[in-house]
């Protein structure tokens, strides 16, 4: 282990070796992420690398300091998948000419980010330092940031990239290591090519950079014609833009490593002339549902929003949940799905169940209730938790650091379970005590039903009696029947089963 590295190792996929991390720059760490293509909801695969990268950035904070560490995830606000919703969602009002395709496709986007920001929010996950759109970098800027356009042209220039029926494409023959990344050769892609689809490319495996748009299509101003950007080349830019030309970390799904990572490292070397783009290439695994990866093209998708609007047990009960017990009920959830999903190391696939989200949600609310007990404080570091930063040093290894959490939750030592959990980000300050109020709001109308109950066990009528018990099982809430030790007579009590 080098002493730069600090202790902090990597599992590198351009390597496929574990490495010390040692940043260019520790008082710049810089991480991208390839974020969101905003056209539809986020199901919960989506939030996946959400999740993992921001206990990433969380540890690369404590390590390096909170402003030492520039995290820059984009949002992919051009592309075709988009544009084909803009038609479905308001092809009418295209068509009648009230609405133009580009404004269409605004709303989509605008709409898709809010919610997607509003679901990652209550997913305990801190907001990256950049957030950079796609359609902000097409053209050159007037702050000089680098810009897709001006890529491109540097691509063509320095003969990486070639003009061809009205597409600019990458010319992969033109990079004697492509296909580092992904392992694959040009040969392999040669092999599965469709010929005819691609005739105007020198090589199958050639990738666009810019094609041209129709008038109805959304387009830019280029030397090319009005066109459009290639998917790949956004991240190139907007990584360059705020990160530099080489940089730290770079991560995403496994699904990217080939061919979007493969093509922005191809982009980024070529224009730049450097040897990497970034040092580390981190991939998350699939979630997954019975075995297979949850996507929205298999239609075996939930929803993060779905998810968050899971009712708890005993919100069920009768109760006018009020706007702001609802937001309680979503952090639950938000907080319950980050632990679900880091409950498996990050590389590895997980098969999600509705069990072990719940198993989760009641875990998250048990360590909550004991850091009511001593009113935990956060912001006060993690001095207490070495263990614990060490666990994720050694390249996220979530199970070992909350097999630590569950020991401190076991053993009573509350202050090591609060920083533990605050610096995983499963630590939400608003929810201690919250739990309490809710289950508090169903005294009155449980014992209402209890009062019943006893009245009907007085009069020897078993069969009604008994209908209220069940009734209040299936709702959530488990009587149980003693007896006062003073006077002798049937006391019930009940509580939330969980
Ligand atoms: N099931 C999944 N498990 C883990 N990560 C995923 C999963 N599905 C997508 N991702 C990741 O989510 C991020 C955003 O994905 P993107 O918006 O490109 O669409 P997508 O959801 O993969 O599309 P589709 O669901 O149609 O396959 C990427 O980093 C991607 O790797
Ligand atoms: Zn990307």
């Amino acid at each position: 282990m080098s002493d730069a590295s600090q202790g902090l190792r990597l599992y590198n996929t351009l390597t496929r070796t574990k490495e010390d991390f040692v940043p260019i720059d520790p008082d710049n760490v810089r991480m991208y992420v390839c974020g969101p293509t905003v056209y539809d909801f986020a199901h919960i695969g989506n939030a996946r690398p959400v999740i993992v990268f921001d206990v990433l950035f969380r540890l690369l904070r404590h390590r390096y300091g909170q402003t030492h560490v520039t995290y820059v995830r984009n949002i992919t606000d051009v592309d075709d998948k988009i544009n084909a919703r803009a038609l479905r969602d308001f092809g009418g009002e295209i068509a009648s000419g009230t609405l133009s395709l580009n404004e269409a496709i605004r709303r989509v986007t605008e709409k898709t980010a809010d919610q997607f920001h509003r679901d990652v929010a209550v997913l305990g996950c801190l907001e990256p330092t950049v957030e950079p759109r796609a359609t902000e970098f097409v053209e050159p800027r007037a702050d000089g940031k680098v810009d897709m356009i001006t890529l491109i042209q540097s691509l063509i220039e320095r003969g990486h990239a070639y003009v061809a029926a009205g597409e600019v494409l990458f010319d992969t023959a033109s990079m004697p290591d492509y296909g580092q990344l992904s392992k694959r050769n040009l040969d392999e892609q040669q092999a599965g090519a469709r010929v005819a689809v691609d005739a105007h490319k020198k090589n199958p495996g050639d990738f666009v950079l810019w094609k041209l748009s129709s008038p109805e299509e959304p387009g830019w101003n280029s030397p090319w014609g009005r066109g459009r950007p290639g998917w790949h080349i956004e991240c190139s830019a907007m990584s360059a833009a705020y990160l530099g030309e080489v940089f730290d970390i770079h991560g995403g799904g496994l699904d990217l490593i080939f061919p979007h990572h493969e093509n922005e490292i191809a982009q980024s070397r070529c224009a730049h002339g450097t040897d990497v783009m970034a040092n580390i290439w981190m991939h998350n695994g699939f979630l997954q549902v019975e075995g297979q990866k949850m996507s929205k093209s298999l239609g075996n998708f939930l929803t993060i929003d779905q998810i968050l609007s899971s009712e708890l047990r005993f919100a069920m009960f009768e109760l006018e949940t009020s706007m702001a017990q609802q937001e309680v009920v979503r952090r639950w959830n938000g907080l319950g799905m980050r632990l679900a999903m880091l409950q498996t190391h990050y590389r590895s696939p997980i098969d999600w169940t509705s069990s072990r989200f719940e198993l989760a949600r009641t875990e998250v609310i048990e360590w909550h209730e004991k850091l009511k007990e001593i009113s935990f404080r956060p912001g006060l570091g993690y001095d207490n938790v070495p263990e614990v930063v060490q666990a994720l040093a050694d390249d996220l290894n979530l199970s070992e650091a909350l097999a630590l959490v569950r020991q401190f939750a076991r053993g009573s030592q509350h202050r090591q379970l609060g920083e533990a959990l605050e610096l995983i980000g499963l630590f939400d300050a608003d929810l201690m005590g919250r739990y309490d109020l809710l289950v508090s709001q169903l005294d009155a109308p449980i014992n209402r039903r209890v009062e019943e109950r006893l009245a009907f066990i007085a009069a020897k009528n078993w069969a009604e009696a008994d209908r209220i018990r069940d009734e209040l099982l299936a709702q959530g809430i488990q009587l149980k029947d003693g007896k006062d030790p003073v006077t002798g007579e049937r006391v019930t009590t009940w509580e939330v089963k969980r």
